[in-house]
């Protein structure tokens, strides 16, 4: 277990475990030789000269003391190593996620990364915290007790040896048998989560469609489900529990009748029986802690061994030596990509000149928004090559390349923050004139005069308190902020009323000035403002040039126009 902390949380803070571990242990023995140091006591004061007891007392005294001094030391810095490899975890956590592939982030995902980031780191680096102590002093105080006891009487020494493999064979069975009944739980867990996050995030669609009461009814099963894994766990614990509580009993019993045995035929002195029975006695009450402890730290190992897995998800591969793009044409040569089995690009050979505008049309599906994502490096291609600036994307630094490009989604997400925090993501450096004049570039004055707030109105969780056209007017603002000298455009005025997208599209000619552009577009009117068409369909172009040629053409391109413009009966 510790090995694998020490991999999670990285080689430098092997020297602390370490260090708290040792700690820990000494004190465990510490304790352990407290404990033993009665059997002199005892022997003493029921001897022929109770006096003798005092050098003994005070040993024991000093034995105590010394034991809580290394208890101090060892919980102290348990929970200072544990507290700074919490920090150390969500840090590393957080850098994992941010250089994963945007791919990896499907549906599932979210509910597994919100379960491992909110409860589970907690819960495996609390046993720093928190249980190591115990479980390591549940361990070692035991051992010291039996190796003690070995030196005074061989025999009962023996005897207490021999319940180390008994309880070693029962905690071994417990872990077994709990081991499926914690995984069924974990996943149901994690099932329940991503129903929570569903049915909170999809409120609006429920409600729109009377759908609240169904997708409930799915929650409260998860939920169930839940219930009954737990019940299941909590079952599958009680063997375990119940048979370490009776082999520590036994031991006890088997012990005591030993030395009554021996005492009777004189072989342990009266006053050592007692306190050697002390001895047992404090040797039962850490072991049978051990099923407690052993169920939690069960628990916070599968925790960590989730997290190992997350933080060993192969990221997207950095260069070595990265390389500068020169210039800002883009190119994507021989282009195969793939979601799962399904081939999304054949093959795709594609050119936009440095200061071009290319527009991206077809059916819906045919990978326009992929062909985007794949020039931001959200996924790599499986053969060919993307390049920017005549440099393989997977060549350039994650940072540089992000510097070069400034997109604008079809969904946009604002932060729980004002506009102008908003704004500033696209230049956290930038000064608050600069901001300004996006905001006024991508016509947010407006909305902001409307604001009670204004500028340091909050725009609420997910940008909640704008509306869609207002959203895109934010991001077209933090985009026009970064002055990246590539733009990558998704369709952004779809769904916007004629005010808004007249707003949207002043913001657009702005940003795309002078810039090399690629847009995904399903309007006409966008369309029309690109130097360039390409027609995407069957995972390559099929069709390609300007919008008056490609209509003289009479071709697909023609035709998709031809359909899209066609009012449905009935408009
Ligand atoms: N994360 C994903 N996992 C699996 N398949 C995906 C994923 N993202 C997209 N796809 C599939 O890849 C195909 C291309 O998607 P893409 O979004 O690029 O199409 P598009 O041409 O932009 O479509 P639209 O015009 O409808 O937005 C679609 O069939 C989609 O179902």
């Amino acid at each position: 277990m510790i090995r694998t902390l020490l991999r999670v949380l990285g080689d430098e803070h092997a020297r602390p475990l370490r260090r708290t571990v040792a700690l820990m242990t000494a004190a465990a023995v510490a304790e352990g030789l407290s404990y033993a140091l009665l059997v002199p006591v005892l022997r003493a004061l029921f001897g022929d000269a109770p006096a003798d007891a005092w050098p003994w007392l005070a040993g024991f005294g000093a034995a105590v003391a010394g034991y809580a001094a290394l208890r101090y030391a060892a919980d102290l810095s348990g929970f200072l190593v544990g507290t700074t490899l919490l920090r150390g975890t969500y840090r590393r956590l957080g850098e994992h996620l941010t250089r994963l592939p945007i791919g990896w982030y499907d549906a599932g995902r979210v509910g597994e990364v919100s379960v491992l980031a909110s409860r589970g780191v907690l819960q495996a680096l609390s046993v720093m915290a928190h249980l190591l102590a115990p479980f390591v002093g549940a361990l070692v105080t035991p051992l010291t007790i039996v190796a003690v006891m070995l030196a005074f009487d061989w025999r009962l020494g023996l005897a207490a040896l021999a319940g180390v493999p008994v309880v070693a064979a029962i905690q071994a069975w417990a872990g077994r048998a709990l081991a499926a009944t914690d995984a069924e739980r974990h996943r149901r867990d994690k099932e329940a989560t991503g129903r929570v996050i569903e049915f909170l995030q999809a409120q609006p669609v429920l409600r729109a469609g009377g759908r609240t009461g169904e997708r409930f009814g799915l929650l409260d099963d998860a939920l169930r489900e839940v219930q009954r894994a737990s019940r299941r766990t909590v079952l599958a614990a009680l063997p375990g529990v119940v048979g370490l509580t009776l082999a520590v009993q036994a031991m006890f019993t088997a012990l005591l009748v030993l030395g009554a045995y021996l005492a009777i035929g004189g072989g342990v002195g009266a006053a050592e029986l007692p306190a050697i029975l002390v001895l047992a006695a404090r040797c039962a009450d850490p072991l049978l802690s051990l099923a407690d402890m052993g169920g939690q730290v069960r628990g916070a190992r599968a925790e960590l061994d989730r997290l190992d897995r997350l933080l060993r998800t192969e990221p997207l591969p950095l260069p070595r030596v990265p390389v500068e793009p020169a210039g800002h044409g883009l190119v994507f040569d021989s282009v195969t990509f793939r979601h799962g089995d399904r081939v999304i690009l054949d093959g795709l050979s594609l050119e936009v000149p440095e200061g071009e505008r290319l527009a991206v049309v077809g059916p819906s599906g045919a990978g326009k928004s992929t062909l985007l994502q794949l020039i931001a490096r959200f996924y790599d291609v499986e053969s060919g090559a993307v390049r920017v600036g005549g440099v393989d994307v997977r060549e350039i630094g994650a940072d540089v390349l992000m510097s070069k490009i400034a997109i604008v989604f079809q969904d946009v997400y604002l932060f729980d923050g004002t506009i102008e925090d908003n704004i500033r993501l696209g230049r956290p450096d930038a000064t608050e004139a600069e901001v300004r004049a996006a905001a006024s570039a991508a016509r947010l004055d407006e909305v902001i005069a409307r604001l009670p707030g204004g500028w340091a109105a909050g725009v609420g969780e997910g940008g909640a308190l704008l509306s869609g056209g207002e959203r895109q007017r934010v991001s077209i603002a933090r985009a026009l902020l970064k002055d990246a000298p590539i733009v990558l455009l998704d369709e952004v005025t779809s769904a916007l009323d004629p005010v808004n997208e007249a707003a949207v599209h002043e913001g657009i000619e702005r940003l795309m000035a002078g810039r090399t552009v690629v847009m995904v577009a399903h309007r006409m009117r966008t369309v029309r403002r690109a130097d360039r068409i390409a027609f995407l369909d069957g995972g390559r172009v099929v069709e390609e040039g300007s919008h008056d040629e490609l209509l003289r053409r009479q071709g697909r391109y023609a035709a998709f126009w031809a359909t899209a413009l066609t009012p449905a009966p009935g408009d």
